[in-house]
């Protein structure tokens, strides 16, 4: 759908951006995400034409922008961070001024203004002036104008900025709508907007991508492993030598410290545990209703209350080890009270990478690490940059 190649924008002094490589399926709805400055506009103007790419290349559904603007543009819907509207234009008569420099054929153009008109909520609205509608309403005329030819790729810049919480949900829905006909790139500050509007996030760091996947596999990616936090009611000594026993349990840190008392219970619980290590194997004979029936707690032939042991269980090779953990202690009876995956944030993600220098972890096409060039480096240079001129 969208083939972004090795493309770099050189402004006269300094990096848009330098060698972003990523292209984008149909039906994805692909966050963009990136600190002040990374060079999220800079991509988006080039991707619908706005802006030449100073190297590179960019093909819409195979068509290039560079060689075939015209064709490659009536492909994408954009909208950029101030939505382009004539504020002393009704909302019907910017549509239809909107329909015609498109291209519309005339007699689509009722329909396909009515049709937009109904899926962004305007009913009612049509003879209002654009300067009287809110800052949500404005929006909303944004996307109606991004949409209005029926594009395939829509690009929408900030789309939900400036708005108050209410408008947001309403935009975020929309978008959500918007995505099932639709490809869609977005960009954002907003975090928790990736976590429910998109199914793959680009983080774009001083010009570069630094990141390039799902959401929920970012977490894992950037880690060395795969941690677990685990509470479990049982003897402490026991509990962690049986984690670290488990294949690719790679470590085992106690997370909190034992209050005296169950610390007393622990010691009493191993002993008693060493006293019986076989406590589950079935013996010979013994029937399989005596089998399900829960063995004694251990600690409780001395009466004691069992302690509650909290680590943080790691795992080799990113393996997820929660399964064996379950079945290990619910074999030795030792009730799990709480089991967590532990992952990062998008926001620690985010931070990790926008903050530190390199990044080496990063996955999926065009990921790369974040490069030594400083803006301003001799590279950078291009006599030859063209500038903001849209194409024709
Ligand atoms: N017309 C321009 N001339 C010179 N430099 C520019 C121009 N437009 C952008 N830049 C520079 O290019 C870099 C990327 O800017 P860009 O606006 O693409 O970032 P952004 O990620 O969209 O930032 P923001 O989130 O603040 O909108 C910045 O260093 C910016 O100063």
């Amino acid at each position: 759908m969208l083939e972004v190649k090795q493309v770099s924008k050189l402004y006269e002094n300094q990096r848009g951006v330098h060698s972003i490589d990523f292209s984008m399926k149909r039906g994805e709805i692909v966050g963009f995400l990136g600190p002040n400055g990374a060079g999220k506009t800079t991509t988006m103007r080039m991707i619908t034409g706005y802006l030449n790419p100073t190297h590179g290349s960019i093909a819409i559904d195979g068509l290039s922008m560079a060689d075939h603007p015209k064709k490659a543009r009536q492909k994408i819907g954009y909208l950029p961070e101030t939505p382009p509207l004539y504020p002393e234009m009704s909302v019907q008569s910017y549509l239809q001024f909107i329909a015609d420099l498109r291209d519309i054929p005339v007699k689509e153009q009722k329909h396909r203004i009515g049709e937009v008109i109904e899926r962004l909520g305007l009913q009612g609205r049509e003879r209002q002036v654009i300067r009287g509608l809110s800052k949500g309403y404005k929006q909303r005329m944004g996307l109606a104008q991004a949409i209005l030819h029926n594009p395939d790729l829509l690009v929408l810049d900030e789309p939900t900025s400036g708005l108050d919480p209410k408008q947001i949900i309403e935009i975020r829905q929309l978008i959500r709508e918007l995505g099932e006909n639709h490809t869609v790139l977005l960009s954002t500050h907003i975090l928790p907007e990736i976590n429910t509007l998109c199914n793959r996030v680009l983080i774009i760091n001083q010009g570069r991508i630094v990141l390039d996947g799902h959401p929920d596999q970012l977490a894992l990616s950037m880690g060395e492993t795969f941690e677990v936090s685990l509470e479990v009611k049982g003897p402490r000594e026991a509990i962690l030598a049986e984690l670290r026993g488990l294949p690719q349990v790679a470590s085992v840190k106690p997370l909190a410290e034992e209050p005296a008392a169950a610390a007393g219970a622990a010691a009493s619980a191993t002993a008693a545990l060493s006293q019986q290590p076989e406590q589950d194997a079935p013996e010979q004979g013994v029937g399989a209703q005596e089998q399900a029936e829960p063995a004694a707690w251990p600690a409780e032939t001395d009466g004691a209350v069992p302690p509650t042991v909290k680590v943080l269980v790691s795992a080799a090779d990113r393996a997820d080890v929660r399964e064996a953990i379950f079945y290990r202690m619910a074999e030795l009876r030792y009730p799990i009270l709480a089991m967590k995956k532990e992952s990062l944030s998008l926001e620690d993600i985010f931070l990790k990478l926008t903050t530190n220098e390199t990044m080496d972890t990063a996955t999926g096409s065009g990921a790369s690490s974040s490069s030594s060039d400083s803006p301003g480096s001799s590279d950078l240079i291009d006599t030859n940059d063209k500038g903001e001129t849209p194409h024709a």
